[in-house]
């Protein structure tokens, strides 16, 4: 068996960012960029009005003769005197002889002329070209991720399409004779599937949206078959079946299907029986079926694997460091994952841990790491601990 820190090492070796693609900005959220940007055009692109009011040219004359208007989306060009000022609105184009523009509130209008209250600076409410970035400066480095701002900002400057590292496609394979979809009555013996929305969940929230559901039941074959179609993906997970019972037919499956295992089982509690693998195309993570092994095991492996794939620079695991409030004991010589709550690095934890409850999961909004030579944890103790189920 080997360690966490041995099974995240063999993940980052064997995952790798997928191909770079062209993609229309508005389906980039969340994508990493695969290029350097580099400004088409400077921002503002020409000299722009920043206020209502009145383009003209500083000297001392501050009685002037209103020629003509120029609002926003207006190319108009005026021949200007000292003696005379345009109508502008914010956002319009400045004519290229007023090197100023006063805002209204600052003039008294008689009929078709101004009188200047306070003689502003020179260049005063005037946008200058470039102002904001010149064309030919970097807008983004590679590896920047898209977000809603980045999207508003590269379409200031007329893009439309980027080129990002591909997200993931994903296939979800759920295993079980025992699983029974919510929404009706339960039969005795079964239970009410939940890794996989759960798991769906824990993607989409990530912004990994591409993912195919696909349900399995106890039978060799059909697993097989069903595995043979999750390997279409970038990435496959699959929930239960994984351990050693007799029922248990994902190894097999996998192995019949030329998936070359690159570790099974790893010394920690919950997500002991992990399996993960790689065949040509598709990285592949046999999560243990009970429902805190499998989100474990998706949270602390998965996870960063997804994260290499779509070009994430940032895919270590972010632990933190908080101090315990109550002794804990650590009695299997394993690396434990455990829920609890922390609030100003102060961490309890819930008194219901097992690899088959939700309970604290759902609760918590710690997963904290107790290491495997770790047997007694006294209060005040120092432990890492993974914030989760936090916006
Ligand atoms: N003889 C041994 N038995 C087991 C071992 C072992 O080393 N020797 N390991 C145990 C550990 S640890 C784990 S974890 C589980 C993993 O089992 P599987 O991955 O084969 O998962 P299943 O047997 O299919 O299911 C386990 C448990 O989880 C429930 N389950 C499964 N899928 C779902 C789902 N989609 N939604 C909700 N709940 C689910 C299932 O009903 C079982 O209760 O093996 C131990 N056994
Ligand atoms: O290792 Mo299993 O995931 O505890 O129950």
């Amino acid at each position: 068996m080997i360690s966490v820190s041995e099974a995240l090492d063999l993940i980052k070796t064997h995952a790798s960012q997928l191909p770079s693609v062209k993609s229309l900005l508005r389906d980039s959220y969340g994508c990493y960029l695969a290029e350097e940007i580099l400004a088409p055009i400077s921002l503002p692109s020409f000299r722009q009005s920043a206020m209502d009011g009145y383009a003209f040219r500083k000297g001392e004359i501050v009685e002037l003769e209103v020629i003509g208007e120029c609002k926003a989306g207006d190319a108009t060009e005026f021949e200007i005197q000292e003696n005379q000022a345009v109508r502008i609105f914010t956002g319009a184009r400045v004519p290229d002889q007023a090197d100023t523009v006063i805002m209204q509130e600052h003039v008294e209008v008689n009929g078709g002329k101004i009188s200047i209250q306070k003689m502003p600076e020179k260049s005063t409410n005037v946008r200058e070209v470039g102002e904001q970035i010149q064309a030919g400066d970097q807008v983004l480095p590679a590896g920047t991720r898209i977000n809603e701002s980045i999207i508003g900002f590269l379409t200031s400057f007329g893009i439309t399409e980027v080129l990002v590292i591909s997200k993931p496609k994903i296939t979800l394979i759920v295993t079980g004779n025992e699983l029974q979809e919510a929404g009706s009555p339960l039969r005795p013996g079964s239970i009410y599937e939940s890794n996989a929305i759960m798991l769906e969940s824990a993607l989409k929230s990530r912004g990994f949206d591409s993912v195919q559901l696909l349900k399995v039941v106890d039978d060799l074959e059909a697993t097989k078959r069903t595995i043979a179609y999750g390997l279409e993906s970038d990435l496959l997970l699959i929930s239960g079946g994984i351990s050693v019972g007799d029922y248990d037919f994902v190894k097999e499956a996998l192995q019949a299907n030329g998936v070359q295992e690159i570790f099974y089982k790893i010394n920690q509690k919950p997500g002991k029986p992990l399996w993960f693998g790689k065949s040509d195309k598709t990285l592949v993570f046999a999560l243990p079926g009970n429902p805190a092994s499998s989100l474990t095991c998706f949270l602390i492996y998965a996870l960063s694997a997804l994260k290499i794939m779509s070009g994430n620079p940032d895919y270590d695991l972010n632990f933190q460091t908080g101090v315990l409030k109550h002794r804990t004991f650590n009695k299997f010589g394993k690396t434990l994952f455990i829920l609890g709550t922390e609030k100003n690095g102060q961490l309890e934890i819930y008194p219901k841990q097992a690899s088959s409850m939700l309970i604290s999961y759902a609760l918590g909004n710690a997963l904290v790491l107790v290491p495997a030579e770790k047997e007694i944890l006294e209060p005040g103790e120092s432990v890492l601990f993974l914030p989760i189920n936090r916006s």
